[in-house]
């Protein structure tokens, strides 16, 4: 549906690097990565409004570099939405069909209803809240006829009960209409629900895209790994004893790694997400625990229902583990206390700088 092979494209001295992806009909594919990562160029080069120095495109089955934006199949929400403030919710909504002299879809009443714009059909698009303002531009999206559409931070305007509404709402019209978005979001929760796919992109390179759960399970470098939250990132070597496989970490000590196939021994990185991080109670040690280490409680911090914990480890290590509300006052932790840890060795992150 949506198949990008090796694109490359420049900005000023700022590159995008040979991108390549692959997108089903009816999937998501959410692109994040930090601020100036080439998120919007990419968008703008598929849509045919910078100029392409390298690849491929193909929108349903068809090679597309070479056409006139208008031409590509592709419909574009950009930031701002780019609405007439003057014109009505109809006029806007069915500009493109009119100035093309083209039918809108036959399923177009349908959409007006699903998107609850009925009501809304003469109003001026200036007095409508933000919201409103976004159905009306998905809406006029799927006027002209484009059922793949590539969405630039549609949503980071709005508040999050809002932005959590539209998620459902987006997800309904691509279930009904098998819609295929590109979304370029900064916000890991929008890019991990709307997701069938995601894609971490970070100085103009792709440096990570697959399914959403693999993404997440296996970040593979650092860089993406601390994107994605991993916030415990760790330099060691990896040592193979009896079939089993160590890593000793200066400042903290030796990790048990278990089912992981074939990585090399020497230089690695290891990452554990704060969540992940195990709190022991002294009475229920057993003998042979697995990763488990003593350290002091350094600083806490409540944020909404969980509390931020950083952590220092004998050796001097320090760490940040997550908790909810109700298990730090079952712990009784304070700062200065001592605890126990676990880091499980199946959610321990095995990583490669690039
Ligand atoms: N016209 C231009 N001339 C020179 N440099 C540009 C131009 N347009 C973009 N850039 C640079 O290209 C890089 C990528 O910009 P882009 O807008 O794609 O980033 P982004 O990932 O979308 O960022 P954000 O999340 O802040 O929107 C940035 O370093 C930006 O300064």
């Amino acid at each position: 549906m949506l198949e990008v092979r090796d694109l490359s494209a420049r900005a000023g001295s700022f590159f995008l690097e040979r991108v390549s992806f692959a997108l089903d009909r009816g999937q998501t594919l959410a692109i994040v990565g930090p601020t100036g990562a080439g998120k919007t160029l990419l968008l703008e080069t598929l849509l045919g409004l910078r100029p392409r120095l390298a690849g491929t495109i193909r929108v349903e089955e068809r090679r597309v570099e070479g056409l006139p934006v208008e031409q590509r199949r592709l419909a574009y929400l950009p930031q701002d939405l780019a609405l007439f403030p003057h014109l009505s919710v109809e006029e806007n909504i069915f500009y493109g069909p009119r100035v093309s002299q083209r039918r809108p879809p036959p399923e177009m009443e349908e959409i007006l209803e699903v998107l609850g714009l009925r009501d809304l059909l003469h109003r001026k698009v200036d007095g409508l809240s933000g919201g409103e303002r976004q159905r009306v531009a998905l809406a006029r999206a799927l006027a002209a006829g484009a059922r793949v559409l590539l969405l630039d931070e549609p949503l980071s305007a709005l508040h999050e009960a809002l932005r959590r509404e539209l998620w459902l709402l987006l997800r309904e019209m691509q279930q009904r209409y098998g819609l295929t978005y590109l979304l370029v979001t900064h916000d890991l929760e929008e890019a991990f629900f709307l997701g069938h796919r995601v894609g971490v992109l970070m100085g103009g390179r792709l440096l990570r895209e697959g399914p959403a759960e693999e993404i997440w399970r296996d970040p593979r470098h650092p860089e993406v790994a601390r994107f994605l939250g991993v916030r415990n990132l760790f330099c060691g070597v990896l040592q193979r004893k009896d079939q089993r496989l160590f890593v000793e970490v200066p400042g903290l000590g030796s990790l048990t790694i278990w089912g992981r196939k074939g990585p090399h021994e020497g230089e690695i990185m290891i990452g554990i997400r704060p969540e992940e991080i195990i709190f022991l109670r002294e009475e229920r040690l057993k003998k042979e625990q697995e990763n488990l280490f003593r350290v002091r409680v350094k600083d806490l911090f409540s944020v909404r229902e969980s509390w931020w914990v950083v952590l220092e480890a004998e050796r001097g290590a320090r760490l940040e583990a997550r908790l909810p509300d109700f298990a730090l006052h079952k712990l009784g932790l304070f700062p200065g206390c001592k605890a126990l840890i676990i880091l499980p060795a199946e959610k321990l992150l095995l990583l490669r700088p690039l």
